[in-house]
């Protein structure tokens, strides 16, 4: 039996290949559960084939390559309480494989490079998170997935990022302007030349936004620089730091939380949670205990992990602001 959720919240993230997107929507599907969320992947509307890519010279990037009159379609038809039959796209193939069925669900995750291009799809989103990594950062992750797990060379992931870039920059790059959070993953300016290793991450959200409440440092629009190392929090060098303050983002208002360093002891970040207010959890110490039961996850030790877990709580906060208030979701405990 199905059940027809009262409300389907759609909730797009995007990002580049590569850039952390399933560990982030593993945290959601722990957050949520996996029965109350539904992920989709864009790669699903590539209208071209690899070879028909290959043939013309169009990348996946480019949006002629995908189908987005049938993504608005489909998207819409979910968010009104029906399925649809949705194309799959088949990354070992590299061919469109036989449409699946499509239940609506309570929530709906379109992932993958364009939920914010179209602006009819950008539109029907209810909430929107772009994973923005620099990238140094991207090479440095894509070197360790691609070397160790692919069997590809150093020269080949180069030549891989080298090649994406133009139209990563003419069509992926530009949707951060309309995401309701931008996750930034930088190198750190704590130590010259790390090669990636530690992170600076910075939360930039949007202000102004119906219903998304700004997480802040100590005081609500004030400019704070937060050393939190000390008596209640072990940092190993070169240590932590972190920022809060309003800032402006492509002519946007918007609230800025960084963190630049590694948390040595995972269960002591509920000292940083003690000093963050409106972070949406249900009780005080949720953010940690969500970032520890998954210690293992990439980034669970710096800022890619505490946001993604924050950005987390903020789309649990929309989506039971929209759904019928007898469905909030349980706290994890
Ligand atoms: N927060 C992180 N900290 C360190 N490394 C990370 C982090 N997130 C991801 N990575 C590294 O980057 C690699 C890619 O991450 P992930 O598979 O989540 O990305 P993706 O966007 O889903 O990629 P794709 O679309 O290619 O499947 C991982 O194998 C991991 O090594
Ligand atoms: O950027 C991507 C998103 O995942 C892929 O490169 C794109 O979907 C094409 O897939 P493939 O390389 O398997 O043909």
């Amino acid at each position: 039996m199905t059940i027809k959720p009262d409300r389907v919240v759609i909730i797009g993230v995007a990002g580049d290949s590569g850039c952390g997107k399933s560990t982030f929507l593993r945290r959601l599907a722990d957050l949520f559960g996996e029965e109350f969320i539904t992920v989709i992947c864009l790669d699903d509307y590539h209208c071209l084939d690899r070879k028909q890519r290959k043939e013309t010279g169009i990348t996946a990037l480019d949006p002629r390559a995908n189908n987005f009159d049938l993504m608005y379609e489909q998207i819409k038809t979910l968010k009104s309480g029906h399925s649809v039959l949705k194309p799959i796209y088949n990354h070992e193939t590299g061919m469109i494989d036989p449409p699946e069925q499509i239940e609506p669900n309570h929530i709906i995750v379109v992932e993958g490079l364009h939920p914010l291009y179209d602006e009819r799809v950008r539109k029907l989103l209810d909430f929107s998170v772009y994973l923005d990594i620099s990238d140094e950062v991207k090479i440095a992750w894509k070197i360790q997935r691609d070397m160790s797990e692919r069997g590809h060379t150093y020269e080949d992931v180069l030549a891989a990022i080298n090649a994406r870039r133009p139209d990563f920059k003419a069509y992926i790059d530009p949707q951060k302007e309309f995401a309701d959070v931008v996750i930034q993953v930088l190198p750190t300016e704590l130590l010259k030349d790390d090669q990636g290793k530690i992170l600076r991450v910075r939360m930039i959200q949007r202000d102004g936004v119906e219903g998304l409440e700004p997480a802040y440092l100590f005081d609500e629009g004030s400019t704070i620089y937060w050393t939190p190392c000390g008596r209640k929090l072990t940092c190993s060098y070169p240590g932590i730091k972190m920022y809060y303050g309003p800032d402006s983002y492509y002519g946007h208002s918007v609230s800025v939380l960084e963190v630049d360093g590694q948390f040595d002891n995972l269960e002591e970040v509920i000292y940083i949670e003690s000093h963050l207010s409106n972070t949406s959890a249900k009780y005080q110490g949720e953010l940690t205990h969500l970032l520890l039961q998954h210690r293992e996850y990439p980034g669970s030790t710096n800022g890619t992990g505490l946001f993604q877990v924050l950005a987390g709580l903020k789309m649990r906060a929309t989506y039971e602001r929209l759904a019928a208030p007898e469905a909030k979701v349980a706290a994890t405990v």
